[in-house]
């Protein structure tokens, strides 16, 4: 498991603080998949280089594996970081290297022994899938490729967490896709740990367990993929829903008269698909309208929110919204 506590961040450049985390509080449960999304300049990058202490926090524990990284010398942080793994967008391979020994490269730096080294490296290509191209450089290499030989990289000292820093950024959407598969049977098949950062709820909605979102230094949301998705509950989460959160067009809502509302439903699982609103209108003494509305599978549930406009008398309204209430449903009254 990994906690970080109370964790700040202040760079100083040139006589100006720029505070780039700010009393970050996460837990990430061992073997999960945990992402962190935020817009450029949140924190994420100043985050994630702190769980392997590539960056010192000001303040702040972070605890991987009942261990405080922050209170190690140097020696054993150095010992404790073969635990883990980094990916980066950049991949940042040795350019006059070949794939076999960049792969190599943290083995011979852990002073492995040659014939450890070649088992070990020809295990890692097969697993990336890249025993062809073991004698290549990386400018022979597609962006994937290299991706892969990163990610075979961190896997080399058998670590128990990879973090991966916007590892799919530079990436088209195919590679994307086979990049993060990848990822997720690391994940299943050796139990490792991933923390990932992104801008891209796509990457989130694919591997991730949980999320946090981050902004301004801060941790402004947490939980499951699918309950962020499902009900997210600031601006910023929303904002990287915009594809999913249908919005109603400006001045709807001073159109509307006194015995209507406006409400947003929430699903989840089943209720996405159960026939809860037609109930509704046959129960109640209420006429609906659905305004906008959107229905997706995030992994293996169904996720969506409704807009309805809601017209009956003022009983009749907070009985319906009590039924779908029962029925798990989340509410939100537009105003
Ligand atoms: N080495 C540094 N020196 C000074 N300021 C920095 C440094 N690294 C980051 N910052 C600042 O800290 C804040 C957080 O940056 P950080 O890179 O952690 O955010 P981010 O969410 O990863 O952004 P991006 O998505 O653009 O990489 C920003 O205001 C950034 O300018």
């Amino acid at each position: 498991m990994i906690e970080l506590r109370n964790l700040h961040k202040v760079y100083n450049t040139r006589g100006k603080a720029v505070q780039a985390l700010n009393n970050v509080n996460i837990r990430i449960n061992k073997g999960e998949i945990f992402g962190v999304i935020g817009l450029s300049g949140a924190g994420k990058s100043s985050l994630i280089r702190c769980i392997n202490m590539l960056e010192t926090p000001n303040s702040g524990e972070v605890i991987v594996e009942g261990t405080d990284l922050t209170k190690l010398k140097p020696k054993a942080l150095r010992t404790y970081r073969k635990k883990i793994g980094m990916i980066f967008q950049q991949f940042n391979l040795l350019m006059n290297s070949t794939v076999y020994d960049n792969i190599a490269f943290p083995l011979k730096i852990a002073k492995v022994s040659k014939s450890e080294i070649d088992r070990r490296v020809n295990e890692l290509l097969e697993l990336v899938e890249l025993k062809d191209k073991k004698d290549s450089y990386p400018s022979q290499l597609s962006g994937g490729q290299k991706q892969r030989v990163g990610i075979a990289r961190a896997l080399a000292n058998n670590p128990d967490i990879i973090l991966s820093d916007e590892a799919t950024s530079a990436l088209d959407p195919t590679t994307t896709e086979s990049i993060l598969n990848l990822l997720k049977n690391i994940n299943k098949e050796l139990g490792i740990t991933v923390v990932l950062i992104t801008h891209e709820m796509s990457v989130i909605k694919k591997i991730c367990d949980r999320v946090a979102v981050m902004e301004n230094g801060e941790v402004v949301e947490e939980g499951s993929v699918i309950q962020v998705f499902a009900k997210p509950k600031t601006q910023v989460a929303k904002k990287f829903l915009k594809d999913t959160i249908t919005e109603l067009p400006k001045g709807f809502i001073a159109g509307i008269s006194s015995n209507e509302k406006i409400l947003r439903l929430f699903f989840i699982g089943d209720s996405a698909t159960e026939p809860i609103i037609s109930n509704m209108i046959k129960q109640f003494d209420i006429d609906i309208t659905i305004l906008a509305g959107n229905i997706e599978r995030i992994q293996d549930s169904a996720v969506g929110n409704l807009l309805i406009k809601i017209k009956g008398s003022k009983e009749s309204i907070a009985s319906a919204m009590g039924y779908l209430e029962k029925n798990k449903l989340g509410i939100e009254v537009t105003k």
